[in-house]
């Protein structure tokens, strides 16, 4: 699978202008031969919390966008996160579409992050992410998410061998990013495609620094402070071969975990 990372700064609470940036980095990572084009988190709005009512996409726009480009081009878009207005309030929402334009998981930021007062303007989601792409589980969760070893552990047990996570992580603690990407792939022996964004809003600088990080830690892709689009080929075998070599999975003690529960 040729995966498109789109590390791209965003504009703080002007949609349209985030919309015509994302299409145009859309028709290059699909011109380039991108499968699986992935994208930052809140990416339509950055975080204007405090403006969602006016901002936020309460009218299904994302979803159209993503899927009438996903079809006409054949592509898969993990379509990193959009805030989203929904019956009972705000969420932050990764939609996952296949080539064929089909909506394949709607996934809410399972975890509010604090420190950008998320838990005074979102919901809390309540899914698990995990989907279905090109014949191979995949999981999705969000920035703040992945410090939650559990739940990416749900992930790789409910079958993911692929996690995408969009964010938007300041540069004051990219080395958190960076390290606890690593321990998730090392620890859960699966790919992840993690998607920064860089640039700056009122409150943050963000740390770029997406990256693919293969089952058994190495690197494969590292996007720095760049912008633009990175790329990496995903070889589904090494998951496998990882897993067997040393067979973690296997060797978990589930009756000893829950018995200290
Ligand atoms: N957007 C986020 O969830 C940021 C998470 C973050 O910065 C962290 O340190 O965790």
């Amino acid at each position: 699978m040729k995966i498109a990372c789109v590390q791209m700064d965003i504009a703080f609470g002007e949609p349209d202008v985030n919309f015509e940036k994302v299409e145009a980095y859309l028709k290059e990572a699909a011109a380039n031969g991108a499968e699986t084009i992935v994208l930052p988190e809140m990416w339509n709005t950055g975080y204007a919390l405090t403006e969602l009512e006016t901002l936020a996409d309460g009218d299904g726009r994302t979803l159209k966008f993503l899927q009438n480009f996903a079809k006409q081009h054949g592509v898969n878009i993990v379509g990193g996160s959009v805030s989203t207005k929904k019956q009972d309030g705000f969420y932050n929402t990764m939609y996952v579409v296949d080539k064929n334009g089909s909506l394949v998981s709607e996934y809410d930021k399972a975890h509010r992050f604090g420190l950008m007062d998320e838990h005074i303007h979102l919901e809390e989601g309540a899914g698990l992410g995990t989907f279905e792409l090109e014949g191979t589980v995949c999981g999705g969760v969000i920035c703040y998410d992945i410090r939650f070893p559990e739940w990416i552990r749900t992930q790789a047990l409910n079958g993911a061998k692929v996690i995408f996570v969009p964010a938007e992580w300041p540069e004051a603690r990219i080395d958190h990013w960076r390290i606890l990407l690593q321990a998730r792939a090392i620890e859960n022996q699966c790919f992840i495609v993690a998607v920064n964004r860089i640039g700056r809003d009122p409150k943050n600088e963000f740390g770029g620094s997406s990256m693919v990080i293969a089952p058994w830690g190495e690197i494969r892709l590292d996007m720095a402070k760049q912008e633009g689009i990175g790329y990496a080929e995903i070889e589904l075998a090494e998951v496998a071969e990882v897993r067997k070599r040393i067979p973690v999975f296997a060797d978990r003690r589930e009756k000893l975990y829950m018995k200290f529960k």
